[in-house]
């Protein structure tokens, strides 16, 4: 398996519902690292796996409406814990669309998988892994 993985980050705000994230439920700031990392079984006939500037650009794209957001804010996050593991989903359905539609230098149908990991923290990160 070949990857090629691309890296940015955002800063957000939010608080979560539910005892089991205790001081977490009130509202709090995180720098978010996101990977995103594209595989594919084999190398196409430009030897790569996709286009590294184009998936930087769809890596933007997805994280550009959520940079310097507070969360609880977003219409379409309304009610919703957006924890690491949802933000990891929301991303990767973005790249996976852009995937579909050719937009990243390799046709979606020739990758493997996307995978979406997010670091909340030097020491805690979560990631999401789906076929296109
Ligand atoms: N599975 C998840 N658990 C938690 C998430 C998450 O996104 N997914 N997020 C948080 C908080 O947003 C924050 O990142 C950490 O909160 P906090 O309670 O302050 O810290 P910890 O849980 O790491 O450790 P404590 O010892 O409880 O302070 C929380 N959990």
């Amino acid at each position: 398996m070949f990857a090629v993985e691309v890296r940015d980050h955002v800063m957000i705000a939010h608080s979560f519902k539910g005892e089991l994230f205790g001081p977490a439920q009130a509202l709090h700031g995180a720098t978010f690292v996101i990977d995103a990392s594209f595989l594919s079984e084999d190398l196409d006939e430009n030897g790569v796996v996709i286009d590294i500037g184009r998936a930087h650009e769809a890596l933007k794209e997805v994280l550009a409406p959520l940079n310097y957001k507070n969360l609880d804010e977003v219409p379409e996050f309304a009610g919703i814990n957006t924890t690491t593991e949802f933000l990891t989903k929301h991303i990767h359905g973005y790249l996976a669309e852009a995937a579909r539609q050719d937009r990243l230098g390799r046709k979606g149908g020739e990758l493997a998988a996307i995978r979406v990991t997010i670091s909340e923290s030097h020491v805690a990160r979560a990631w999401h892994e789906a076929k296109i």
